[in-house]
């Protein structure tokens, strides 16, 4: 028998145990010199392209290293399917690997499911990646306003959650096409009649509020899973309260210039608000919705993640906590 380890001892005693191994900055963007794929011009002009305010420093040091961790677990992840074919005696088709994006309204999940979604497709064995967000299973606005739920878009009541684990199901059991509804920001409801089409990508990404949520209580049909169980991988992008509400107020003043001042805007009222009403009805919105929900439904599920990314003010990742437990 070994002798026991003071040291081990000392901190097991002190320092509560964490499912995480913790970096900072510095530390986990040191990981990028020993990460194969530099960025190329071709990389960098898709990047521009998407039209993100993201620094390609960042994308360099954050980004790079996360996804050739994710690469190392994709492909950990396909020789685990091999172990089971072969003891089966079966060749099924390769499954998508599905990596889930949480964090609050307006953290900055649907640019770091972009960025991720270009970083990824860059390794030759995941050159098709398919990104999808939760809006899409938003309940259409007449039946929120039938449950009395319009002012709880985003809290996961609002959504049709057996839908969206009906569509990952498919997807998981490699159906060559799944389709998902379609939100827009602009008319502010589902598109009717419009759809996303997944064709069994290498990998998935799914990205909103909710996904990290744990299973509800059995329903009568016995549905006990969670958006999470079909997971292979999970990120929640994590950032001070009072830095997401600015960003929040931010893209609402960027939205009403944009968006908002289309003639089939949801929001047309909202264009012509000057600066100080635009502000006051932005926070309006987020104090009385997303930042309830932010506390009461999205933060508690955070510890659930493989990865939590924290953002500091000006969006530049400072800490990358990865769960080794
Ligand atoms: N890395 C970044 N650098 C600068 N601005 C960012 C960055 N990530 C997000 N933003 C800005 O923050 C706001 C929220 O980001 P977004 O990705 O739309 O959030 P979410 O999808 O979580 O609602 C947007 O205005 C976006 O342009
Ligand atoms: C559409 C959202 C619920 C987020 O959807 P997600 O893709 O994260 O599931 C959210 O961005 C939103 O618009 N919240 C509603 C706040 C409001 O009623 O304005």
């Amino acid at each position: 028998m070994t002798a026991p380890n003071p040291l081990v001892e000392h901190l097991s005693r002190f320092a509560p145990a964490s499912p995480y191994v913790d970096f900072d900055r510095a530390a986990w963007s040191r990981l990028s010199e020993q990460t194969p794929l530099p960025l190329t011009d071709a990389d960098v002009q898709r990047l521009r392209g998407l039209g993100d305010p993201i620094d390609l420093a960042e994308v360099d040091a954050v980004y790079r290293p996360l996804s050739r961790l994710l690469n190392l677990y994709v492909r950990a992840t396909a020789g685990l399917h091999r172990a089971t074919s072969t003891f089966l005696g079966e060749d099924p088709p390769r499954t998508p690997y599905v990596i889930g994006v949480a964090g609050s309204v307006a953290v900055g999940k649907s640019t770091t499911a972009r960025v991720l979604r270009e970083m990824m497709a860059r390794w030759p064995d995941t050159p098709n990646v398919e990104l999808i967000t939760t809006d899409g299973f938003l309940h259409p606005n007449a039946e929120l306003a039938r449950r009395g739920l319009m002012d709880r878009k985003g809290f996961p009541e609002s959504y049709d959650r057996r839908a969206l684990i009906r569509f990952l199901s498919k997807v998981k059991a490699g159906q060559a096409e799944v389709r998902a509804p379609v939100y827009s920001h602009v008319v502010y409801d589902i598109v009717p009649g419009e759809e996303q089409v997944v064709h069994r990508p290498d990998v998935l990404i799914v990205e909103g509020l909710n996904v990290l949520q744990p299973a509800r209580p059995a329903t009568s049909d016995g549905t006990t899973l969670a958006v999470s169980d079909f997971f292979d991988f999970s990120i929640y992008v994590d950032a001070r309260t009072r830095n997401v509400r600015q960003w929040y107020v931010d893209r609402f003043l960027k939205l009403r210039r944009t968006a908002f001042s289309r003639p089939e805007s949801y929001f047309r009222r909202y264009a012509d608000l000057s600066d100080a009403e635009a502000v006051e009805k932005a926070l309006s919105i987020w104090e009385s919705i997303n930042a309830p929900n932010l506390e009461e439904n999205v933060l508690p599920t955070r510890g659930r993640a493989t990865l939590v990314l924290t953002k500091g003010a000006d969006h530049s990742v400072q800490r990358v906590r990865l769960r080794k437990l």
